[in-house]
């Protein structure tokens, strides 16, 4: 079963989750005076076919801000937070999100499995982040998820170094299970690690950072397309 986040990512040219984030890890601000419209605009300018939404506390974020995002796009809406109970599904749902993460390492297996079914239930895609093989075993329905490596530690609250690699390991392992869209999320820092995770194989990418302090986004946006180009070539046959 696909849903329109999985099916908006799946079409997309260039695959990018773009994300609204107020502050990094570290608490330094993302937005620089912008407004949620401002940085909206210029993703559904950039051509993202989904949208993210932090509304977790520590990265600065509030359930309003969801609220305001979903009301100004009509692009798939994914919320990210510390999802712990059904309940929280449904205040997703009434804000606007038609995806919600669920973060395999804060969660007993049997709470994932429970809030897995609940958010298919509701309409939501479950967009489930694991960091390893057994996170990975845990999550239930992979076929409807949307499953996500985090290359950063979460319970460390993001801080340190991402490590593409986890994404570039774990790849077949997420293949396996039949998910439909295998993304890579978190400390993706330049168009060359985002190419790198396209070419080989990733479906979609998770950014915030990055596009956020890119002085130029487009100018990212056309170096991740001019790295990709000699392969897009190659498959063309040219
Ligand atoms: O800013 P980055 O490094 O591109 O990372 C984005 C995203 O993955 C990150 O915001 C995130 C990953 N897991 C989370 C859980 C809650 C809130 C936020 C997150």
């Amino acid at each position: 079963m696909t849903t329109p986040f999985i099916e908006a990512l799946l079409a997309a040219e260039r695959p990018l989750v773009m994300e609204v984030k107020r502050r990094d890890a570290d608490g330094l601000d993302l937005i620089a005076g912008r407004t949620p419209a401002d940085i909206v605009a210029a993703y559904e300018e950039m051509g993202a076919p989904c949208i993210s939404v932090v509304t977790g506390r520590w990265f600065g974020g509030t359930p309003e801000l969801l609220r305001d995002v979903a009301r100004i796009t009509r692009l798939p809406v994914l919320q990210k937070d510390f999802i712990t109970r059904a309940g929280h599904l449904e205040q997703a749902r009434d804000l606007g999100a038609s995806a919600v993460l669920l973060t395999a390492g804060l969660l007993p297996a049997v709470s994932l499995g429970k809030l897995v079914t609940a958010a298919l239930r509701a309409g939501l895609t479950p967009f489930v982040e694991v960091t390893s093989e057994e996170e990975l075993a845990a999550v239930p329905h992979p076929r409807d998820c949307l499953i996500a490596v985090n290359n950063k530690d979460i319970r460390r609250r993001e801080r340190g170094q991402a490590e593409i690699d986890r994404s570039l390991d774990l790849l077949p392992a997420l293949r396996a299970t039949g998910t439909p869209c295998p993304v890579s999320a978190s400390g993706i820092d330049g168009p060359a690690a985002a190419a790198r995770l396209l070419d080989e194989g990733y479906a979609g990418l998770l950014v915030a950072t990055a596009l956020l302090r890119a002085p130029r986004p487009h100018d990212w946006l056309a170096e991740l397309d001019a790295l990709r180009a000699p392969a897009a070539r190659q498959t063309a046959g040219a």
